[in-house]
């Protein structure tokens, strides 16, 4: 044995500084826009190849810049084509059945075969797509059985590392771990009744020793594998959870070649998994301090806290000082502290750079990912040097953050005392009997009313005219004139099915939250503030900066406009507080439930403003009512309070003779059909038509009182349901809900489809009807 076998060399630091990763779509969407001309055909693999990695190579070149150490493992490298999820299951070889044959020899996928599993082909659904923790990001869901043959199926990551490398980068790869992929996984096709993917644990395991050791032989000093699972309260139970994580990592520790591991957990905090991680012999944790707290009283000695102090969540511009005493308290825990963002940055668009438009004082209270990562870095070299090192940067943020504080448009008096005026009757519509009397009066709707959920086909020709007009090429005579005559079109073709509560098609919405936004003060809306929702697919959320005003009604010309051309009740159209909140970035200076109760009391106005308009029907939508729960059950039930408490403090203005529409667009109710309830709507509509209807027995036995619309057609692909089909549906729906609380309608909006499917997709569904009725 040779001397410098038995004197091994210490363990590299973990970098003072670091974030958990960097956004993947490119600056310029420069990912979208390869992949989708992958998609299409117009370009090849390769040059699908030649993209990403020139992708990766700028950003890490950026992320040095910026100054994360290059040398350091300070980079992360969290690249994607898709989805991270989706990347661990084809590494892990947990490729669905029906994908089988897009295997090659090794067992590996192409990227032709990688996108197939994750966008279906044929008859092939793809991976379903789910919510990632409590974000905007989709997910696609494994299916993992006892057939499940799990082997190392993919060399990528350690490729990207090597790249890196080989490009004079030492990067921490970012992975997705065990417990995490395992927990997310849904049971495959062919699993038993009662199969649960996480006993395929200790196969999955030895698979990520196997991935460490790769990693080491390539050189990788650290790895980042990220366990966001500890820190949500998931179905499975508690104690197992942590005994799964106990495994998991005192196994993968004592693993003779490995890097050193770091565990990261973001989005709330660890609870009883810190100690269960801090005793399992990894090297680093990551907490997210911005959304738990510090875990005073928590003994950390001989471990790295790499602390997420940075709010990789939302965009605003971080107290460094706030930033520096967290660091400190987990010191004074006995950690040996790094700095970090407290997710993953891929929630926040790219950089501040461009929006300039936001106006200089508005820019100084945000960071963007970019500016994120030199907060981290700032941050890091105050801990390493001083804060003296970096008093200009400590400075400059104070006083951005108390202009921020300052600024009249954050705290205006009349907003308050609109709210502070608010009084608990506010919230509460009379009985619902007497609303049905008076409602039924008014519109005489016969059972199984049929309606849509308010968008029609966004044509290309609708989009033209949106861009023509932002552009200037048209005045706003000639847009109003385009959106009247589609207008004009879908209440013709609504009248020519007969359906008997119409809608005016929300051509002039470019989104249901951002069109709001644009309208209502408080609000600011980014040029090039993207970030990916799933696969190639990003939004641009807008920012909620200040208490929300409404200077003028903003859906009324074009709903009285589109009741004019009809004598059949015209639907109005609104997006509720929560939705609104959950699809923009939000202050984080008042609790969120002040937030939305601002929302709620403009959305009271328009209301008001629709009613006297004529507007008998009025729907506001909260598709996102599901998907801001929080993680931990503890937190629920205050979430629930206020989230329904602003939807009705929004509605419960209406008359009696008013019928208050909602929307919901998931089939996931169980935890949240008390809250549904206590939204009070007259109507509700709910995704049903994929799970055919098996939501409704328990909507029944709740004792659910007011009407349901049970969707009857999964508009989430051109696929045209038959009459039978739906007259199916609809026996099954009366099966558990009598016919005059029953609607029939699809299951969300339409303007993701085109004409063709629409029309006659709702031939159908009126067929069905007539049928049902008879
Ligand atoms: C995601 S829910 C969408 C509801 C909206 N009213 C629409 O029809 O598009
Ligand atoms: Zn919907």
């Amino acid at each position: 044995m040779t001397e410098q076998n038995t004197v091994p060399a210490p363990a590299p630091a973990f970098p003072g500084g670091t974030i958990l990763g960097y956004p993947r779509i490119g600056r310029m969407r420069e990912l979208k826009k390869a992949l989708e001309s992958f998609w299409t055909g117009a370009t090849a693999a390769d040059d699908l190849e030649a993209s990403a990695k020139e992708l990766r190579l700028a950003t890490l070149a950026r992320l040095a810049e910026l100054g994360l150490d290059k040398d350091a493992s300070a980079i992360p490298s969290n690249f994607s084509f898709y989805d991270h999820v989706l990347d661990a299951a084809v590494t892990l070889g947990a490729v669905p059945t029906r994908f089988a044959d897009l295997r090659l020899a090794d067992g590996s996928v192409d990227l032709a075969g990688y996108s197939t599993i994750a966008r279906g082909e044929g008859a092939k659904a793809p991976l379903e797509m789910t919510k990632w923790f409590d974000s905007n990001y989709h997910y696609l869901v494994p299916e993992i059985g006892p057939e499940t043959h799990f082997a190392v199926s993919s060399t990528r990551w350690v490729d990207q590392f090597v790249e890196a490398k080989e490009a004079g980068y030492l990067t921490r790869p970012v992975i997705t771990g065990p417990l995490t992929f395992l927990y997310l996984s849904k049971p495959s096709d062919e699993a038993p009744e009662g199969f649960r993917p996480i006993e395929r644990l200790e196969d999955v395991l030895e698979v990520y020793g196997n991935l460490l050791e790769a990693f080491k032989a390539a050189g990788a000093e650290w790895v980042q594998i990220d366990e966001p699972i500890l820190v949500a309260d998931i179905d499975a139970d508690r104690d197992e959870v942590l005994a799964n994580a106990a495994k998991v990592y005192g196994s993968l520790a004592t693993l003779a070649n490995r890097p050193q591991l770091f565990v990261a957990a973001p989005y709330n905090s660890l609870d009883d998994a810190l100690p269960v991680l801090k005793d399992s012999g990894v090297e680093a944790i990551g907490l997210d301090l911005v959304r738990g707290g510090v875990p005073s009283g928590t003994d950390l000695s001989g471990v790295t806290v790499v602390a997420g102090v940075v709010d990789g969540h939302n965009i605003w511009r971080t107290d460094l000082d706030a930033a520096l005493r967290k660091a400190a308290e987990i010191e004074a825990l006995g950690a040996t502290v790094a700095v970090s963002s407290s997710t993953s940055l891929f929630h926040v668009p790219h950089t501040l750079d461009g929006e300039e438009h936001l106006g200089a004082e508005l820019l100084s209270w945000l960071a963007f990912a970019e500016e994120k990562v030199a907060e981290v870095v700032t941050l890091a070299t105050a801990r390493a040097e001083g804060a003296d090192a970096v008093a200009d940067a400590l400075a400059a943020t104070r006083a951005a953050l108390a202009s921020r504080k300052a600024h009249p448009g954050t705290n205006k008096a009349d907003v308050r005392a609109a709210l502070a005026a608010v009084t608990p009757a506010d919230f509460s519509r009379p009985a619902y009997a007497v609303r049905e009397a008076a409602q039924d009066a008014r519109f005489g709707l016969p059972e199984l009313a049929t309606t849509t959920i308010g968008s029609f086909p966004q044509t290309t020709d609708i989009r033209k005219a949106r861009a023509a007009w932002a552009k200037g090429q048209i005045d706003d005579a000639a847009y109003e004139e385009a959106m009247k005559a589609e207008i004009e079109r879908v209440v013709r073709l609504q009248e020519d099915l007969d359906l008997d509560v119409l809608v005016h098609g929300e051509a002039e919405r470019n989104d249901m939250v951002q069109y709001f936004a644009e309208l209502l003060d408080g609000f600011d809306v980014t040029v090039n503030g993207w970030v990916q929702s799933y696969g190639s697919r990003c939004t641009r959320p807008s920012i909620l900066w200040g208490d929300v005003t409404r200077p003028e009604p903003m859906t009324v010309r074009w709903t009285a406009y589109a009741q004019s051309l009809t004598e059949k009740p015209m639907k109005g159209m609104l997006t509720g507080p929560v939705t609104i909140l959950a699809w923009s970035f939000v202050r984080d200076d008042q609790p969120l439930g002040v937030t939305a109760n601002q929302v709620a009391l403009a959305l009271r106005d328009e209301i008001r403003d629709l009613e006297a308009a004529g507007i008998g029907i009025i729907q506001v939508d909260e598709p996102a009512l599901r998907e801001l729960l929080p993680l931990k059950k503890k937190d629920q039930a205050a979430y629930l309070q206020w989230s329904v408490d602003s939807f009705r403090l929004a509605t419960a203005g209406a008359h009696d003779e008013t019928q208050v529409h909602t929307h919901l667009c998931y089939s996931e109710f169980g935890e949240i059909i008390d809250a549904i309830d206590g939204l009070d709507a007259d109507v509700t509509s709910i995704e049903a038509a994929r799970s055919r209807m098996e939501v409704l027995p328990a909507i029944r036995d709740h004792g659910y009182e007011r009407q349901i619309g049970p969707g009857v057609w999964d508009i989430h692909s051109p696929r045209v349901p038959s009459t039978e089909e739906i007259t199916e549906l609809l026996a099954l729906a009366k099966e558990s809900i009598p016919g005059k609380q029953l609607w029939v309608n699809p299951d969300c909006g339409l303007k993701t489809r085109a004409y063709a499917e629409t029309t006659a997709s709702l031939e159908h569904m009126m067929a069905a009807t007539q049928a049902v009725r008879a």
